[in-house]
């Protein structure tokens, strides 16, 4: 059974299958702390009462189920998704396959918010897509903000700069995941993985989704780690440290492994704002992070080159460990 967590606990520490529910309502310091120690043990949690306006997230998600009802044909003008554009059960380029169809856009307000293929460029509502990830961001800065606050570091936006950089190579991922007749072949199909597990790349990743049950997140707390089956609320946002930040708080937080299965007889849409540093920035564990209880464990790279790794990898690889620190290396 799932718990949603909404007591007042300063210091609380997540077991087993609690979600970990932060309230931006409440006082900084309880935020910082509470934020910190879901990250610490989950890599994972549930933002509510945060700023961003309904009416920014409805013109979104009605975007997004417009684009998702066009003919398939003319959604394969955005394809194939190489990285970016319109994609369909296949993930990646190595192989990876699911049961949705996607649409995966450079989120970097500098550029239009345009699908950006080789030959064919489609507009996707530039104006809505834009003030969405315009105010998601904003909500991903200010939680790194807090974050590096409740960790104690003396530079408070080392990890939100990285966001705010003009050239942050961030992105913004809509995914779609069928619905089924409830009819004996489709039965089958209910419960299978709509989308594989895996951890995402980047710093933090802002998720959100229509009222429809499938994302899970992998519980590092329990023993045979289970998959915890996260209850959709369409009015919050759900939070996933990602391996950059992993690797920037030298394994303190952890990048959550998690994936999506198509449980439900009802189509599921997920908007998912990736937060990624720009190509050229150094990820390195900040000075403060690194204790003789915890000694370096990463080495430094530029995103530019753990993208290049990651691109060559499977979905659900373990790729920061093929970042561990070697002192021997960097004598
Ligand atoms: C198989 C892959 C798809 C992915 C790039 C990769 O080589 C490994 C990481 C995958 C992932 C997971 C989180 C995001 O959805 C994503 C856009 C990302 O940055 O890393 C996807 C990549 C993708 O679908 O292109
Ligand atoms: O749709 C979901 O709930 C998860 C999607 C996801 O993990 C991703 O796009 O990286
Ligand atoms: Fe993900």
């Amino acid at each position: 059974m799932v718990v949603v967590s909404t007591t007042p606990v300063q210091s609380k520490r997540y077991i087993g299958t609690e979600i970990p529910v932060i309230d931006l309502s409440r006082r900084r310091e309880i935020v910082q702390e509470e934020i910190v120690n879901a990250c610490e043990e989950y890599g994972f949690f549930k933002v509510i009462n945060h700023a961003i306006p309904n009416d920014v997230v409805a013109k979104m998600e009605a975007v997004g189920l417009e684009f998702f009802a066009k003919p398939v044909t003319e959604k394969q003008q955005a394809g194939p998704a190489n990285p970016l554009g319109y994609g369909c059960k296949s993930i990646g380029p190595n192989g990876d396959t699911g049961e949705l169809e996607y649409l995966l856009l450079h989120a970097n307000q500098q550029l239009p918010a345009k699908i950006i293929c080789e030959e064919n460029q489609i507009e996707f509502s530039s104006c809505v897509v834009m003030e969405y990830v315009g105010s998601v961001k904003e909500l991903a800065c200010e939680i790194l903000e807090l974050l590096a606050q409740g960790l104690g570091l003396e530079d408070t936006e080392t990890f939100s700069r990285l966001i705010r950089d003009t050239e942050s190579d961030s992105l913004l991922r809509l995914n779609h995941y069928p619905s089924y007749n409830c009819n004996k072949e489709d039965n089958n199909k209910v419960g299978r993985v709509g989308f594989g597990e895996h951890s995402d790349p980047q710093i933090i990743s802002l998720l959100r989704s229509n009222g429809v049950a499938g994302l899970q997140i992998l519980s590092p707390s329990t023993d045979a780690g289970d998959w915890v089956p996260v209850p959709p609320d369409p009015a919050a946002f759900f939070v996933n440290v990602g391996d950059a930040l992993q690797a920037m708080t030298n394994g303190r937080l952890v990048s959550v492994r998690h994936r999506a299965m198509v449980t439900s007889y009802d189509t599921r849409m997920s908007t998912v704002f990736f937060g990624g540093p720009p190509l050229h920035a150094w990820i390195s564990p900040v000075p403060e992070m690194i204790t003789t209880q915890r000694p370096r464990r990463y080495r430094s790279f530029t995103w530019s080159e753990f993208k290049k790794m990651m691109y060559s990898l499977r979905l659900g690889h373990n790729r920061l460990e093929l970042f561990r620190f070697k002192a021997e290396e960097q004598a």
